[in-house]
């Protein structure tokens, strides 16, 4: 069974076409790291791809009712917008809406509970989100979005503005998703990080996908130089690449 199917997804903003037909199939126990220089079209992709913004082409998931879209995938957009002045705990409780206890049943309550603890945010559950640092934030949205107990996981940039630690902690987190079969689309600018816990890579620039595969095919000097204009140096260590960009 397919997690997600995208097939000839265009998207065209103030009339300027920024996706060109991709082409994109996600299969459970992936994480799949997409990358690609600002602008590249990576955002939109995501958004068209949840139904958020027109597109011609055809997404499996925009396809859906919204209710089951929203037990299907959650969703952290780039832009972490925190509206009211509610606790963490409540916060992360609004991940559960799409379910029938709405967030008050039992079973919510559990769900709630995890991802506060998955997260690291039990010294938190009381406080007032707005009243959170940037990154103890952008940890409770994602708290929100693992409460939601979706099969697909799409994240914006999930690991922006988090520090070394968390983002380590983030990242292994999502590899711990995809083993336990869920699937999770995030974009990532750091490519050491992607290439240390992606299970495949996806190279969007110009709006046009220009590799898709394991990490080691993507990140090919002729590909990088291609979409970035840089060359890499890869130093191989016990953990994984790091990736140097030159
Ligand atoms: N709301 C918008 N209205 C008009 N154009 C937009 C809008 N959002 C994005 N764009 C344009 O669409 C193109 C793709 O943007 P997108 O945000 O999808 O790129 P991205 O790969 O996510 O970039 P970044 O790495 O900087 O977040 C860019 O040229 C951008 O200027």
């Amino acid at each position: 069974m397919m997690v997600l199917t995208l097939t000839g997804l265009s998207v065209t903003r103030r009339r300027r076409p920024v996706l060109h037909g991709v082409n994109m199939i996600l299969k459970p126990g992936e994480f799949v790291g997409l990358i690609g220089p600002n602008g590249a079209g990576k955002s939109s992709l995501m958004e068209a791809a949840l139904g958020l913004i027109p597109f011609s082409g055809r997404s499996s998931l925009a396809r859906m009712p919204p209710d089951r879209r929203a037990r299907h995938a959650a969703y952290l957009p780039q832009a972490r917008e925190i509206a009211w002045p509610v606790s963490v705990a409540d916060l992360v409780a609004l991940g559960r809406i799409p379910w029938p206890g709405g967030g008050r049943s039992g079973v919510d309550r559990i769900a709630i509970d995890a991802a506060i603890a998955r997260m690291g945010l039990e010294p938190f559950r009381k406080r007032t989100a707005l009243r959170l640092s940037g990154g103890e934030q952008n940890r409770a949205l994602i708290a929100r979005a693992l409460a939601q107990d979706t099969p697909l996981l799409i994240a914006d940039e999930p690991v922006a503005g988090l520090d070394p630690a968390q983002q380590l902690a983030c990242l292994r987190l999502f590899r711990e998703l995809a083993g336990e079969g869920r699937t999770v689309l995030a974009s990532i600018h750091d490519l050491g990080l992607a290439a240390r816990f992606c299970t495949r890579l996806v190279l969007l620039a110009g709006g046009h996908v220009l590799a898709d595969g394991p990490v080691d095919g993507v990140l090919r000097d002729e590909l990088l130089r291609r979409a970035f204009g840089i060359s890499v140096r890869r130093i191989e260590t016990p953990d994984g690449p790091a990736i140097l960009p030159v």
